[in-house]
């Protein structure tokens, strides 16, 4: 089965290999199956068993979101009006959702998490990643693991969001390394840590990055959210896949995050990868930190991803469009930038950016023959749009692996 889309006004293709011709106009794409099997001018387009007519809108890459919290039940209503009264965000509000997540059955969380996934399709997400962290026993992150890997396309284990109560941070910390780590090690490919006052700190983080680098999981921190600390550096030091949040940066932390990509060229998309710096721009406003420096990091030559971050605390919402907006207004990223940091940016931090037909695997994040064919047609002719009509419905339509999800308007 094959699938053209012709009159794309604008053709947001995030491939490096394209350079300066990137974003095609009047173009067409086709998909066949799963994968992109053609792009080009409209008027060239080869014929397909389905039309479908864009009629000049633009089409980007879906979304790749690498940064969320899914697996949940409960909410933070009342936390979220507290600090818009004017508390600052703690981490012990987590202990409140693990507490609702412990209670709820694996019905009830498999469907709450389904709702989220199909919210976040609905909005042009095609790629999502999601973590554990609100089990904090063994039995409950190892649950957590399994039901997000039946749904998500990649799982995070954060066994280390928070010491729960009545255990010690270091024998809590043992087990994070231990039992509960060979618990979720089936369901998962990536860990991360909360390196943050409140948290883990520097010895406990670097314990839990050692444990899951020597288990084999790729790594990720949230690092430098509610202040300047260690998670920046430790990132580095443990070349890990990307450090998430990033609000409160030296200018060593910039430094040494651009200094993981001097082996990359960014222009091409080739090279010695670094470690992505994924900003959190709607976790950011909910919890009033100041927004994360992307056009500082953009600047020093560091690769940035943007992320919704949804969860039930500091971020619930799975609106990439709504990042992507902010990211315009707010951090000084232009449309462009914005758009790569959200496609092609999170793929980068989920090491999915690159992928052919032999290789098993797709790429994700960038419309190139043989990746994988996830698209999001805008209600919109230019990518612009997104910035300059913000909070305005703009997906229009969204296909994923080549299915078509969401509207065909
Ligand atoms: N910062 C740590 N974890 C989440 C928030 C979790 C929560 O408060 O429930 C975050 O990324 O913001
Ligand atoms: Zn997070």
């Amino acid at each position: 089965m094959s699938t053209v889309i012709t009159h794309i006004g604008e053709l947001h293709t995030q491939d490096p290999a394209r350079g300066a011709d990137a974003v095609l106009h009047d173009a067409a794409v086709i998909i066949e199956g799963e994968r992109i099997a053609w792009l080009g001018s409209s008027t060239q387009a080869p014929d397909a068993d389905e039309q479908f007519d864009a009629g000049g809108r633009a089409v980007l890459p879906g979304w790749v979101d690498s940064h969320s919290h899914m697996v949940f039940a409960g909410d933070r209503t009342a936390e979220f009006e507290a600090r818009m009264a004017g508390q600052s965000y703690q981490a012990g509000g987590i202990a409140v959702t693990t507490g609702a997540t412990r209670e709820a059955s694996d019905y009830e969380l498999t469907r709450l998490l389904l709702a989220r996934v199909a919210e976040a399709a609905a909005g042009g997400t095609t790629y999502l990643e999601t973590k554990t962290g609100y089990g904090l026993d063994v039995e409950q992150e190892a649950r957590s693991a399994r039901i997000a890997s039946t749904v998500v396309d990649e799982v995070t284990y954060l066994g280390a969001h928070l010491v729960p109560d009545g255990i010690d941070a270091d024998a809590y910390t043992d087990l994070v390394c231990g039992d509960m780590l060979a618990a979720v090690r089936p369901y998962v490919q990536w860990a991360d840590v909360f390196c943050e006052r409140g948290a883990f700190n520097e010895e406990q983080s670097r314990r839990v990055l050692t444990a899951c680098r020597d288990a084999g999981l790729g790594l990720r921190v949230h690092g430098n959210q509610l202040g300047e600390g260690p998670g920046v550096r430790l990132a580095v030091e443990f070349g890990a896949a990307s450090v998430d949040h990033v609000n409160y940066l030296s200018d060593d932390d910039v430094a040494s995050l651009a200094g993981t990509w001097t082996g990359w060229d960014r222009a091409s998309g080739t090279g010695e990868r670094g470690t992505v710096a994924t900003c959190l721009p709607a976790c950011d406003l909910s919890t009033r930190q100041p927004l994360a420096p992307g056009r500082q990091l953009l600047d020093a030559g560091a690769e940035i991803a943007l992320a919704s971050n949804c969860n039930p605390g500091t971020s619930f919402t799975s609106s990439m469009n709504f990042c992507v907006t902010t990211a315009v207004l707010q951090m000084g990223l232009s449309v462009q930038e914005a758009v790569r940091a959200a496609t092609y940016g999170g793929a980068l931090a989920l090491g999915r950016h690159v992928g052919r037909d032999a290789d098993g695997q797709r790429a994700v994040g960038s419309i190139a023959v043989g990746h994988r064919a996830d698209l999001h047609l805008l209600n919109a002719p230019s990518a612009t749009h997104l910035a300059y009509r913000p909070g305005m419905p703009l997906t229009a339509a969204v296909w994923r692996a080549g299915v078509s999800l969401a509207g065909r308007g």
